[in-house]
């Protein structure tokens, strides 16, 4: 089979900036965009990838870096080839002329946009100029104001600018061990985090790790594993997987020797479960179908309802411009339906977690308030988070775990989750 040829750096800005645009302009986010990368080589869809997700990472802080030079707001399109040129400038540190007649070339082909190009000459030759010296100035990239309104609402402004700082890194990668009796913190290079994840910097490609192909441990983040850590699974109990896919928390399950049923919507992301179940060595009942449907009686559910996913923009810069918000209500409700489901499915005495990979206090905190108050056969338990790598101030005041991306910042945050441990009388 003949590989696509290398190019001389132009597919990737084409490509980057199509997905730019299908983000900002469609509400796409960047994971259902793949298609638009079709017919590039391996390496310039990685480059493609990684400019667009840079560019939206850094959004606000190139709009702040162009606003000094851009008067009047263009349409989109072109905004966004200013504003990748000026991360390539500014960020990526990109010789001057190869991106400023780039982005002028680009400007040129948009339609009903093209006689743009002259001010996007003008524009990106005083960022080339000025850009990186103010760009070293500038505090990290603020989120989308109906995002930040929220979260500022939730954590205080101080406490999100703390956020946007973790966020205007790349994440390191963080993996879980099939055995925890293993050296594998030493193989790999990486670092023992308190909950028990190791975490890698630069780590490169993640097949060609030692420990892949055999299936010795799974990449999750360090946030995503303390779920599971919190159930804490024995051998021989039954165990029901509520939104399984692409199962990080199934495998973990399933390691522990407990008898796993893993139940997800999507056929096409339960066939990641099948994948990742394969590689590992690992074993679990896999359902296709809505977790409002199933049946049985277990000793213990993991519910990692469907959210907002505002806990995981380190890995998704898209999302903050993909989405509006107004979904979420939506969400809101099928969680509060998931968690009485969840509860139904449990035998008397059994333990149920709840998390969700969100910041939002209405998709963690204020579902187990009110669970509590309509629901005198439930109890928060908080003994099950006295653990020695549970920091006591992450603790909420209804018994939950409140994880947020500014935690363990130093080396290099964690996800934002939220976790309740639940018992039923
Ligand atoms: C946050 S992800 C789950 C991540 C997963 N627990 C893990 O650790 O790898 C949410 C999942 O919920 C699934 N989902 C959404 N609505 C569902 C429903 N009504 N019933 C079952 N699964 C659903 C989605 O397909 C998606 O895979």
């Amino acid at each position: 089979m003949t590989q696509p040829a290398q190019s001389d750096g132009q597919a990737p800005r084409k490509a980057a900036l199509r997905m730019m645009d299908a983000v900002m302009l469609q509400g796409k986010l960047m994971s259902e965009l793949a298609d638009l990368t079709d017919g590039l080589s391996p390496a310039d869809r990685a480059r493609a990838q990684r400019l667009a997700m840079t560019t939206l990472r850094h959004l606000d802080k190139a709009d702040r870096v162009l606003n000094a030079y851009v008067k009047k707001t263009p349409p989109v399109p072109v905004m966004n080839v200013l504003r990748l040129a000026t991360v390539e400038l500014c960020e990526e540190a990109e010789a001057d002329h190869g991106v400023v007649n780039s982005a002028v070339n680009a400007v040129a082909k948009i339609p009903r946009a093209g006689h743009l190009k002259g001010l996007a000459n003008a524009v990106l030759r005083k960022v080339a100029k000025d850009g990186p010296q103010r760009w070293t100035e500038l505090p990290a990239a603020r989120l989308p104001l109906w995002l930040r309104k929220p979260l500022a609402q939730a954590y205080g402004k101080l406490d999100v600018n703390q956020m946007e700082a973790v966020w205007s890194k790349p994440a390191p990668l963080d993996i879980t061990l099939k055995s925890d009796a293993s050296d594998w913190a030493e193989k790999l290079g990486a670092t023992k985090l308190p909950s028990g994840s190791l975490r890698l910097e630069n780590a490169g490609r993640v097949t060609g790790l030692e420990g892949y192909d055999e299936g010795a441990w799974w990449i999750q983040d360090a946030a995503a594993a303390m779920p599971v850590r919190l159930l804490d699974p024995k051998p021989n109990e039954t165990i029901i997987d509520l939104c399984a896919a692409p199962g990080g928390k199934t495998m973990q399950l399933a390691a522990s020797g407990a008898a796993v049923t893993a139940v997800d919507l999507s056929e096409k992301r339960m066939q990641r479960v099948r994948e990742n179940l394969d590689r590992t060595g690992l074993n679990a009942e896999l359902i296709v179908d809505d977790a409002l449907s199933v049946a049985g009686q277990f000793d213990a559910v993991l519910l990692d309802a469907p959210c907002s996913a505002t806990g995981t923009l380190r890995r998704h810069p898209d999302l903050p411009y993909a989405k509006d918000g107004s979904e979420f209500g939506a969400l809101i409700g099928l969680q509060e339906a998931m968690l009485d489901h969840s509860l139904s499915l449990l035998k008397p005495g059994g333990r149920l977690v709840f998390c969700t990979c969100s910041l939002l206090p209405d998709e963690g905190e204020c579902h187990i308030d009110a669970l509590i108050e309509r629901r005198s056969d439930v109890l928060v338990d908080r003994g099950a988070l006295e653990q020695d790598w549970i920091d006591p101030a992450w603790r909420s005041s209804e018994g939950g775990l409140r994880l947020r991306p500014d935690f363990w910042r130093e080396s290099g945050g964690m996800d934002g989750f939220y976790i309740a441990v639940l018992r039923k009388s």
